[in-house]
């Protein structure tokens, strides 16, 4: 944890940057109702801090993996969550820890500083096993994912096997500090059929329709 340490050098992580800490329980609930999940679900949480979603996450009997990075937070989580049994707290960076090869649903209020990176680890790959994800991420992320023009590569691929939509706008007043900016909560869902050679044939297709480069289509 040497290098979660390197990275977060203050006392108290409720100062680091980018550490909003959801404190309206409404939105856990909501976020959790939408994802549906049951016992015998894996369902993974990038991001847990304290662990004001992995509460309404454990009770639903799904197994749960808590990613964090900060040592504190993780320490928190750990103490918090043993007596259940239910949920697994993993102390590494969301960018990095292994991804589940089982179906598994995502459930996290991300970092917004690695938003994009997390998306196109979780729904970028051909063979992703991810099946659905209910996240709280920054308003404008989640307007220009959902945009019915995606102005990239990126998007344009996530769209075309996942549906994509917002459920709600969440205030900048649901967190601790509160943010800059609203959030949004985005809800992504795996079309059937798109896994595989599927994935590869409608890779083909939209490259095809949008090159690598963001700025391609724009300028035919
Ligand atoms: C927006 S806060 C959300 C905290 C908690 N889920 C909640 O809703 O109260 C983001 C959390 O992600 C953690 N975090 C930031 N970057 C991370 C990374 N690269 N890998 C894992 N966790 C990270 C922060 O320490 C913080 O706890």
């Amino acid at each position: 944890m040497t290098t979660a340490w390197n990275r977060h050098n203050r006392n108290s992580p409720n100062n680091s940057p980018g550490i909003h800490l959801l404190r309206d329980a409404s939105v856990a609930r909501r976020l959790v109702t939408s994802a549906a999940v049951t016992t015998g679900d894996l369902v993974v949480e990038f991001g847990a801090g304290t662990g004001a979603l992995t509460a309404y996450l454990e009770r639903t009997g799904a197994r749960v993996i808590a990613v964090e990075d900060h040592p504190r937070f993780v320490r928190r989580l750990e103490r918090r969550f043993a007596a259940g049994g239910t949920v697994r707290v993993v102390a590494e960076d969301a960018r990095a820890v292994p991804l589940p090869n089982r179906p598994y649903s995502v459930v996290a209020s991300i970092p917004y500083a690695i938003s994009t990176q997390l998306l196109r680890r979780l729904l970028g790959p051909d063979d992703t096993a991810l099946v659905a994800a209910d996240l709280v991420v920054e308003w404008g992320f989640a307007k220009r994912v959902t945009s019915s023009q995606p102005r990239n590569f990126d998007v344009a691929w996530w769209q075309a096997r996942f549906d994509m939509w917002i459920a709600a706008r969440v205030p900048a007043r649901s967190f601790q500090p509160s943010p800059q900016v609203d959030s949004a909560h985005l809800v992504v869902r795996r079309r059937p059929g798109t896994r595989g050679g599927q994935a590869r044939r409608i890779r083909r297709d939209v490259r095809a329709a949008y090159g690598k480069s963001p700025n391609k289509r724009r300028r035919r």
